[in-house]
């Protein structure tokens, strides 16, 4: 019996790995966070020891809560946190230095100087991104020039380049397979999206040799099996994909005009654009949605940064709350005729906006001002960024299809209050559906299909299923009103 398929989603925050069963139900879970280091204003990076033993840990604790073992299990998929740069000792399989997290804005200045240099448009029309700190291109750069000899042993093959998804699949084989599917590699900065290949003059602008980077794949592919000392069996790695795109298919989001939006650490929009690949007049991302059997299928993204981080910081920071779960019914206390709006521009400001150098604000704060008021403004901001998010898409895409409902997904959606306020200043629906892991599933039907023990992208389709769907109540002016307040509240955030 092998029809089990393991799930690897490695996030900004935490590990997780899910073992899910023939009928695609959650057989077993493990969940590990990890420390964030903030080294600098602005800085924010990851242990890559940290998160490899996180890794494997909740692969093991996963497996024995299903009660499995390395043989029951037809495949991996791993899905990951995006943009974030490890770079490797190709004989030692060590990581030179820890890993620079897509949070993280070192590189702002060298961005605009970039920009300055009139760079942005041909970035942008091979990569569908934009000349922003949060994408690899220039964190990698930031190494090779820090990093004592990085870039002479870089120029000669030692070193290796990876998303975290490509470190993971170096050291689940031992070192066998460099390797990165076109979803990850889509985020570089190194990429055309059209061609689908590393691009020679942008690497030769970024200054990064062509030898640190991975092969690219398709999201359903052979990455290699594990080393069989690690589970006790040697499993073939057979999907990858980043979460957001993981995501994007854990929620069947396949036709054209379908868009969902992941609330985990930062909030990922994207809307499914078929074989088209739109370019955004509205300082969204083009980005590759999946690339199946070689085809590649396009969506338009808007990428917040600061989702749940925000309840993080009330929780770690703040100290208001004990549990996430806390801050919804703390909202819902709020004394609602207070006007108190946070702009959680932590690192800077993401999708529509791109301002590195913002910082968050808290505005319209009075003496009855409490935890419960400054709680409600945390939740409130990520609708508020969801809404600004969708307004974009709207105009850029002239496509049609179902884009009027949200599916949603993430950590943060268990909030129901969240999700009320989402649908009300979207004045649209949000569907929340029953398998939250949606990004986990996404990575799970990549490897399962590969493998041939999960159906085909029609029948996972039909497959989805909804937990709820909130409908908006909000009138029109309360709406429009707190809106206002909303892009006042921007405004004065910005940097420029
Ligand atoms: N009930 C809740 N209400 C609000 N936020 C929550 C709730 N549960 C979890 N979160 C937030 O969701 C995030 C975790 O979501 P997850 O999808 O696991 O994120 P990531 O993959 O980025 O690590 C955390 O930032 C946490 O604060
Ligand atoms: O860790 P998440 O789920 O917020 O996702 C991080 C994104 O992939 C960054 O682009």
């Amino acid at each position: 019996m092998t029809k089990y398929i393991l799930a690897i989603d490695q996030g900004t925050t935490s590990s997780r790995a899910i073992v899910f069963d023939g009928e695609r139900k959650i057989a077993g879970t493990g969940h590990r966070e990890f420390t964030q280091h903030f080294p600098q204003d602005g800085w924010v990076e990851h242990d890559p020891e940290e998160i490899w033993d996180s890794v494997v840990w909740s692969i093991k604790t996963a497996m024995d809560a299903a009660k499995v073992t390395a043989g029951d299990i037809a495949a991996i998929g791993i899905t990951n946190q995006r943009e974030t740069v490890v770079i490797w000792d190709r004989a030692t399989g060590q990581p030179i230095h820890n890993a620079i997290v897509w949070q993280d804005r070192r590189t702002a200045a060298y961005c605009a100087e970039l920009k300055a240099g009139g760079h942005e448009a041909t970035v942008t029309a091979r990569t569908g991104l934009l000349l922003d700190p949060y994408f690899s291109g220039t964190k990698v750069k930031w190494l090779l020039d820090h990093v004592e000899g990085a870039r002479a042993r870089a120029e000669k093959g030692e070193l290796a380049f990876g998303t975290v998804d490509s470190f993971l699949i170096w050291r689940l084989t031992g070192g066998k397979v460099h390797a990165t599917d076109a979803t990850n590699a889509g985020r570089t900065l190194l990429f055309d999206i059209g061609t689908n290949g590393w691009d020679e003059e942008l690497c030769a602008l970024l200054e990064v040799p062509m030898a640190i980077l991975p092969e690219v794949k398709d999201c359903a592919d052979d990455f290699g099996t594990t080393e069989t000392d690690l589970f006790g069996a040697a499993i073939p790695i057979l999907g990858v994909a980043g979460d957001q795109h993981a995501a994007t298919i854990g929620q069947a989001c396949f036709e054209p005009g379908m868009v969902k939006s992941t609330y985990g650490t930062g909030c990922f929009a994207l809307l499914n654009t078929g074989a088209d690949m739109v370019p955004s007049q509205n300082r969204l991302l083009t980005t590759i949605a999946y690339r199946i059997d070689g085809k590649t299928t396009y969506a338009l993204e808007g990428s917040i940064f600061i989702a749940g981080a925000a309840v993080q910081w009330i929780r770690d920071g703040l100290k208001l709350v004990s549990h996430a779960s806390e801050t919804g019914p703390l909202a819902r206390s709020a004394d609602p005729s207070q006007n108190v709006y946070m702009v959680p521009a932590f690192v800077g400001l993401g999708a529509p906006w791109w301002d590195a150098e913002a910082r968050g604000a808290i505005y319209g704060i009075t003496r009855n001002t409490g935890p419960a008021e400054i709680a409600k403004a945390a939740l409130e901001a990520v609708c508020y960024q969801t809404r600004d998010l969708l307004q974009a898409m709207r105009k850029d895409w002239t496509g049609g299809g179902s884009e009027t409902v949200l599916r949603v997904d993430g950590g943060m959606v268990a909030s129901d209050w969240t999700m009320q306020f989402l649908a009300d200043i979207l004045d649209a629906p949000v569907d929340r559906p029953t398998i939250l892991e949606t990004t986990a599933l996404g990575a799970a039907w990549l490897a399962g299909m590969k493998a041939g023990v999960w159906p085909g992208m029609a029948e996972f389709a039909r497959g989805w299923a909804r937990d709820r769907r909130f409908e908006p109540v909000m009138d029109q002016a309360t709406r429009d009103t707190k809106v206002k307040g909303w892009d006042d509240a921007v405004r004065r955030t910005l940097s420029r």
